[in-house]
């Protein structure tokens, strides 16, 4: 069965202001959510870790193996008007947020679009709801979008696409996808985590020594 509402994505409106994005509140069906969330990976570091770092497995494994499938780059596709064909994608996974994210940015030029999909039970905090934002100011608001449990945000990456959040220190489950620009960038950015998850290590086993 599948674990994605495709059909909820193909009716959900393309907003084109103030840059080209969509929500779809429970894109993960409902029924199954919390066999998902069951299978989300443990995960004992901040910041993003790529799937191959991680114990991806269950439910959890199917749904990224939905994602990184036709029909849902094809519903990409024809929402967005854009050729996704032999463009790589990429998958990080955070269980985590600290209090220094969700500072404004637009995303690195390697992607073309980014997919988020909130893995959380409902939300109740004021911070860590993601802001697309008019402009590089985090009150200039044009959507808040609560981290809710199959909540899913697709947006086209541009110089413009500021996005951001109030801080947040805590439990905070989401995946994060992109079709980039070519496949060294995935080799890159999977090169930039290790080295980022070596050093983490290092420095715990530091703190351990003392
Ligand atoms: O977790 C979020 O809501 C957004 C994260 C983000 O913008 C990023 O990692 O680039
Ligand atoms: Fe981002």
């Amino acid at each position: 069965m599948a674990l994605l509402d495709i059909d909820k994505l193909n009716a959900a409106p393309l907003r084109r202001e103030p840059y080209d994005y969509l929500v779809v509140e429970n894109f993960v069906k409902p029924e199954v959510f919390g066999e998902v969330s069951r299978d989300f990976p443990s995960m004992d570091v901040p910041g993003s870790v790529p799937p191959s770092e991680l114990d991806i497995h269950g439910r959890f494994a199917e749904m990224l193996a939905e994602m990184d499938g036709p029909a849902f780059r094809q519903a990409v596709e024809a929402k967005f008007g854009i050729d996704l064909g032999g463009k790589p994608t990429m998958f990080t996974v955070r269980g985590r947020c600290r209090a220094t994210d969700g500072k404004i940015h637009t995303d690195s030029k390697s992607k073309i679009i980014t997919v988020l999909l909130y893995m959380n039970d409902d939300w109740d905090a004021d911070g860590g709801r993601l802001r697309i934002l008019n402009s590089d100011d985090l009150n200039d608001v044009a959507a808040e979008v609560p981290p809710n449990g199959g909540t899913l945000l697709i947006f086209r990456r541009s110089d413009t696409s500021y996005h951001g959040h109030e801080p947040f220190e805590g439990k905070r489950r989401a995946i994060q996808m992109n079709w980039v620009t070519s496949g060294g960038v995935v080799a890159w950015e999977q090169f930039r985590h290790r080295l980022s998850a070596m050093s983490k290590k290092r420095k715990a086993a530091a703190v351990e020594r003392m």
